[in-house]
């Protein structure tokens, strides 16, 4: 491990054929960060965007409460409780919890992070929690769309709601067989998304055909009484070496 950080940290030059952007910064004083903060970026605890925070509303905490307790907690060595529901930790680099991935992530794109989990205002844009039932083959998200996502005024930009159906479907195909690429989308918008409000997306394995995963879904107001969108999605299962195709 030792040896791996001291190439992270002193050995870039050897590196750089690998990376799109460079990992290391140059090397005069003002770019080289502080001692403390070098510390915090490689032990610091990675923040798990899943859990609830100051901007998450009442019908937010209301649902996450809902759900999560109806789920097993993930504890490192222990057994799960049995529960139907699981809530999946969110984190703003998926990358770095693949085996390896640690390293991995400081080399390839250093300064990439997932997209919906980039920005750094809590309640700006996409605040969400994912659920997932292997049992019954479904995931519930409950999303609370921040000011930052506006298209039609005081209303969710179509873009943001299918960035989030490809979050929610593509994190439910990962679950099932890491790694997938979305292949399709299909997307139908019903109803408007009213800016700041909490919906559900729900997510429905329909069936698998080889490396096919076609999932299904709906976006509903969180009394299911509004159907705002539905969608279908097809995921192709690949190899690692696909992304590393580019
Ligand atoms: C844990 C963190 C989770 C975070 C969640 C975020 C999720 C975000 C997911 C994404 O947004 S991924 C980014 C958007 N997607 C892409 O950029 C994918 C670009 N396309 C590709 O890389 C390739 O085309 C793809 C991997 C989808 C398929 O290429 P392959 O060479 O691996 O497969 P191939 O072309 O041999 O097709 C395999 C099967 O899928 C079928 N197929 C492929 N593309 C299709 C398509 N577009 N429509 C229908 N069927 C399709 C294809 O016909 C074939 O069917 P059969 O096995 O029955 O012969």
């Amino acid at each position: 491990m030792a040896r791996n950080l001291a190439r992270i940290l002193g050995g870039c030059g050897s590196l750089v054929p690998f990376m799109k952007t460079p990992a290391c910064p140059p090397r005069n004083s003002s770019s080289i960060p502080p001692a403390r903060t070098l510390v915090q970026m490689l032990f610091s605890k990675s923040r798990d965007f899943s859990l609830p925070n100051s901007s998450w509303g009442e019908e937010m905490m209301r649902l996450y409460e809902f759900y999560n307790g109806q789920s097993d907690v993930e504890t490192e060595g222990e057994e799960n409780q049995g529960r139907e529901w699981k809530r999946l930790p969110s984190y703003n680099r998926s990358l770095k919890y693949a085996t390896g991935g640690v390293y991995l992530s400081k080399i390839i794109q250093s300064k990439a992070r997932l997209f919906t989990r980039n920005i750094r205002e809590p309640g700006a844009a996409f605040e969400y929690v994912l659920f997932i039932n292997k049992e019954k083959e479904r995931c519930v998200c409950v999303f609370q769309a921040g000011h930052l996502l506006e298209g039609p005024p005081g209303h969710v930009h179509g873009g943001a709601i299918a960035t989030m159906i490809d979050t929610v479907t593509g994190t439910h195909a990962s679950a099932i067989s890491a790694p997938v690429m979305t292949a399709n989308l299909n997307i139908d918008y019903r109803s408007p998304i009213p800016l700041g409000s909490t919906v559900l997306i729900e997510s429905t394995l329909e069936k698998t055909e080889g490396r096919k995963l076609y999932i299904s879904c709906k976006v509903t107001s969180t009394d299911g009484s509004k159907r705002h969108t539905d969608a279908t999605a097809l995921f192709v299962s690949i190899s690692v070496a696909h992304l590393l195709k580019g």
